[in-house]
């Protein structure tokens, strides 16, 4: 594993009662990388997450998680309803010690959600859940971000924001990000590398060299595919020559409050 990586999965594969649904896939995250998971409905792209971030164990396979601290927003937020939580004890709850409110209102600040600090989490909408969500991912200052499709719910304007916050973040805090999308077109220009799953890995590279791939041809179609090439874009997350990146200081910190500095 190189010492730039924050997880890495080798030949992991995943069954429920029998149904392969990962079947020996490879990946690995990298400091300041942005990896997009992307593949049809069912192929396998949660769980992957969720392997990557130890919530389920593999049946094969194994998983190095070297990263410190880790901020997740998952696909659907399991909250009760009826139970009354502000956004203000929500995000302190996710990162402990120093949830100040003018430190939690600047996260909020950050994804565009400033006014929603003093509201019930049950009363959001679903936009603004998902900006909540990524506020008290990043509030935690993780050195890898998993992200299960963040922008769920969010408008066009506000997705391109978010994608271009999580693009700054890899960028300027050396940050690894490992996202799910389905929102092909706006995440490939802030993606280093896509990951085409389905069950197991299809194609990996690149954005251009995968939305160019046979087998990712036949999974998306050449329409959907097509239009790809024309939302890529070159990165300059000041990787050395050979893509090799900043080394992480190890340490490994789970836990509700991480973090530094
Ligand atoms: N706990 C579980 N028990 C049994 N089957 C499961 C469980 N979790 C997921 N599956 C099945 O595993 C397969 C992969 O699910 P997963 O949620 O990882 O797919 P996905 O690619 O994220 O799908 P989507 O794009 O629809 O969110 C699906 O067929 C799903 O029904």
């Amino acid at each position: 594993m190189s010492s730039a990586a924050l997880v890495t999965l080798r030949g992991v594969s995943v069954a429920y009662g029998g149904h392969v649904v990962l079947d020996a896939v490879d990946l690995t995250v990298e400091r300041g990388r942005i990896v997009t998971v992307v593949g049809p409905n069912g192929a396998g792209k949660s769980t992957l997450l969720k392997v990557a971030l130890g919530l389920i164990l593999p049946d094969a396979g194994m998983v190095e998680r070297p990263a410190a601290c880790i901020g997740y927003v998952p696909q659907r937020l399991q909250v009760e309803r009826i139970l009354p939580l502000s956004v203000r004890r929500f995000l302190a709850m996710g990162v402990g010690q120093g949830g100040m409110n003018s430190v939690l209102e600047a996260g909020l600040e950050r994804v565009g959600a400033g006014h929603v600090l003093g509201r019930q989490v049950a009363d959001l909408s679903g936009g603004e859940l998902q900006r909540v969500l990524l506020a008290r991912a990043l509030l935690r200052k993780p050195d890898l971000l998993v992200l299960d499709e963040p922008v769920g719910g969010v408008d066009m304007a506000g997705q391109a924001e978010l994608y271009d916050l999580i693009a700054g973040v890899a960028r300027d805090e050396g940050v690894g990000v490992l996202m799910v999308s389905h929102d092909l077109h706006v995440v490939m220009a802030a993606t280093d590398e896509v990951v085409c799953l389905n069950r197991h890995v299809c194609c990996a590279g690149h954005p251009e060299t995968v939305s160019r791939h046979p087998e990712y041809l036949a999974l998306f179609g050449p329409r959907v595919a097509g239009s790809l090439a024309i939302y890529t874009h070159a990165h300059d997350h000041g990787h050395s020559a050979d893509g090799s990146i900043l080394p992480l200081d190890g340490g490994h910190r789970h836990g509700p409050e991480c973090r530094h500095g």
